[in-house]
């Protein structure tokens, strides 16, 4: 699925924060018009769930996921909501098993060897380098290259546009993710403009 959606989506993966519920249709709009199309959206806010069946609604254009997933409740209420894909910062063998039993494309959080092992053993070759930077950043990515040749990594925490190019050049890396496609203070004062020109330069 994730092949599938990065040849047709930009591999950017806007990791976004909804603080106002009015805000989630113009944001997923103005980045969907910029060409960035897979949207995740986090549970770090209370309008997060509410925001995926909102935009799931309005913007079809959009590939909706949940981000900040980190108990199999929370997994099981997006997929209601119209979530498409799922990421969490971590993983937990109950939340393994319940995106197993899902089936669809989840991406388990990793930062070290014994996490990436245990997340393919589960299933999943596609996982999330959280916190990319603070974990390593390229230098790690590089090495882990070695012993998981069959593992893709979206790697997000501490990229941004300086730095995201050199992520996304690596050949184990198939999308980057980040808050830096939706800045705060561009999204409290609704300039959407401004989110839909860091899409087109993304
Ligand atoms: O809240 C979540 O769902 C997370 O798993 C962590 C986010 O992916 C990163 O915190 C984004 O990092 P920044 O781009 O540095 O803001």
């Amino acid at each position: 699925m994730w092949d599938l959606w990065i040849e047709r989506a930009k591999p950017v993966m806007p990791v976004i924060v909804i603080d106002d519920p009015d805000h989630a249709v113009p944001l997923a709009q103005a980045l969907v018009e910029g060409g960035v199309r897979l949207l995740e959206i986090t549970l770090r806010t209370a309008a997060g769930m509410q925001a995926i069946s909102q935009i799931k609604r309005a913007v079809p254009e959009a590939i909706v996921g949940v981000g900040t997933v980190t108990s199999a409740r929370q997994l099981e209420d997006a997929l209601h909501r119209g979530a498409e894909f799922a990421v969490s910062p971590g993983s937990s063998p109950e939340l393994l098993a319940c995106a197993q039993e899902w089936g669809g494309p989840y991406l388990p959080g990793v930062a070290t060897p014994t996490e990436v092992m245990q997340a393919r053993e589960a299933g999943f070759r596609y996982q999330k380098f959280f916190p990319a930077s603070a974990a390593g950043g390229t230098a790690m990515l590089k090495a882990l290259a070695g012993p998981f040749a069959d593992v893709a990594f979206c790697p997000t925490g501490g990229i941004g546009a300086d730095n995201y190019r050199d992520y996304l050049a690596l050949n184990n890396v198939f999308a980057v993710g980040g808050s830096w496609l939706t800045p705060k203070t561009a999204v409290s004062a609704q300039n959407w403009q401004a989110l839909t020109s860091l899409a087109i330069a993304s």
